[in-house]
């Protein structure tokens, strides 16, 4: 019952926003009560009240189901579920090194950079320099490569077709493994795709973790160490459950910026100008300083954070484990839910003004080039929750930005994206979210990738 959240409409709260303009109201549902934060000053003050407000009894309800792990490890997981000390409350803290600045994350988007450049180079060309794929399914297949190469190492899973396969078939029924009402039944191809990869993730851990892991995988896998949980296989389990995090959200976020600046000629030629000073050539080759991408492009930076804006469904859901008075205002009562859905933040007009419903790729720039003039870039930056905020945002974000604008970069140097009707783009549909935190895109839209140029490319 807890992550009933996770099917309530996000349109649906925006509208309510819009409708009755109220900062807070209480969703009452049988035996549950969610009071829904819409004004962007109540949620910075809830998000300072980790001890009345926690994200650790919602990940503990979930996450022995998610994995499928045994009673004693579930036991380990729930010990302590307010502090850092615990098992969950403490996991950001234990990995948080590896994946912020520094050469532990240099270390990660490098390699995830070579992994994607390695994807292009391998494209089953024709004699015209041209293929015809999925859009969908080879983003999709590339950022899952080369996120996991980046994490796992040498012995990446991954790397075996039939787990990636197995991958595809897990992924969409984690929310209903999540759900206690959901019948055993109903989640027997989701069990059956999670066993498969907890074979693959145990045979990965039985010395410890490989040679060539990353630092993330190792503080990882020392987090769950020290907490007492030895059993190889539910340290298996406790990984499958926890890739989703890292490998969910990047794929549809990547094919939306794909399809945004593809599909805008302004932008692509925004985003091709912008980067053609970061390629170096020497010696007939290419190099492509994929580290620089987030600094010196700002269009197409602004086109990534626009697509988490537009397209990025996070509800940020807390536990109430005591009686709290928000804000010395709105009482919410132990045992319900706090809920902060990022779409009411990023369509409120009074945020973005009155094209808050169009795309607009240039829209972070001021915020992005700091420029300190408005008030507007402070507010754009509360309001902004595609990570998600306070204690439990997003620590992956430094990764999955630098991973994403690695490979689109790579991609709009390199390709043309031409799709295989008419040559014309369509409107993309929008499929669900299904858990994530960025809408899903339709997986219909057949593509010719055409190479731009035969030369030879390398990272600097
Ligand atoms: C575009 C890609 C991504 C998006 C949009 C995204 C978004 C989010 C959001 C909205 C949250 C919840 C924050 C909250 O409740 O307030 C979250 C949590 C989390 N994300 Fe990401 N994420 C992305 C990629 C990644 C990557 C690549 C990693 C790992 C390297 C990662 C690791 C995590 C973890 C571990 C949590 C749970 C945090 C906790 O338990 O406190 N994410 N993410």
């Amino acid at each position: 019952m807890i992550l009933v959240f996770i099917h309530l409409i996000p349109s649906k709260l925006t509208q309510n926003r819009a409708k009755y303009g109220l900062s807070a109201h209480t969703l009452r549902l049988p035996g549950l009560r969610i009071y829904v934060l819409n004004k962007a000053s109540l949620i910075n003050t809830a998000q300072k009240q980790r001890h009345a407000l926690s994200f650790g009894p919602i990940m503990s309800d979930a996450i022995g189901r998610i994995a499928g792990t045994s009673k004693i490890t579930n036991g380990a997981i729930s010990k302590d579920l307010l502090t850092d000390d615990g098992f969950l409350l403490g996991f950001n803290k234990a990995v948080y090194h590896t994946i912020s600045p520094g050469s532990s994350l240099k270390a990660l988007t490098t390699q995830a950079a070579i992994t994607f450049l390695n994807r292009i180079d391998t494209l089953q060309l024709d004699m015209e320099g041209k293929c015809r794929v999925s859009l969908s399914a080879w983003i999709r297949s590339t950022i899952l490569q080369g996120t996991t190469d980046a994490v796992y190492g040498a012995s990446n899973p991954f790397r075996d077709p039939i787990i990636e396969r197995a991958w595809y078939s897990f992924e969409p029924g984690v929310t209903s493994l999540a759900l206690r009402i959901i019948p055993a039944f109903a989640t027997r191809k989701t069990r059956q795709a999670r066993a498969t990869l907890v074979e693959s993730f145990t045979e990965y851990f039985t010395i410890s973790y490989p040679k060539g892991a990353s630092d993330f995988m190792k503080a990882r896998y020392n987090h769950i160490i020290r907490h007492g949980i030895t059993n190889v296989r539910d340290i298996a389990k406790l990984e499958v459950a926890g890739a989703f995090s890292i490998i969910t959200n990047s794929a549809p976020t990547a094919l939306w910026l794909l399809y945004h600046i593809f599909s805008n000629p302004i932008a692509l030629k925004d985003c091709r100008l912008e980067l053609a000073p970061l390629i170096h050539e020497r010696s007939g080759v290419c190099y492509l300083d994929t580290e620089s991408v987030k600094i010196l492009c700002p269009i197409l930076h602004s086109t990534l954070h626009e697509v988490l804006r537009y397209y990025g469904v996070a509800q940020s859901v807390r536990a109430v484990v005591e009686d709290h008075k928000l804000d010395n205002v709105h009482l919410l009562k132990k045992g319900g839910l706090v809920m902060m859905p990022s779409t009411v933040q990023h369509f409120d007009q009074a945020v973005w003004g009155s094209d808050v419903d169009c795309f607009d790729h240039r829209r972070f720039l001021p915020m992005l080039r700091n420029i300190p003039t408005a008030d507007a870039n402070i507010s754009m930056r509360t309001a902004f929750r595609g990570f998600g905020g306070g204690q439990q945002m997003c620590p992956g974000r430094h990764f999955a930005v630098t991973e994403i604008l690695s490979l689109v970069a790579l991609m709009v140097l390199r390709l043309d994206i031409i799709p295989v009707n008419d040559g014309q783009w369509p409107p993309m549909d929008i499929n669900s979210a299904k858990g994530s935190a960025v809408i899903i895109p339709d997986d219909k839209l057949d593509v010719y990738f055409v190479l731009r140029d035969r030369k030879t490319w390398a990272l600097l």
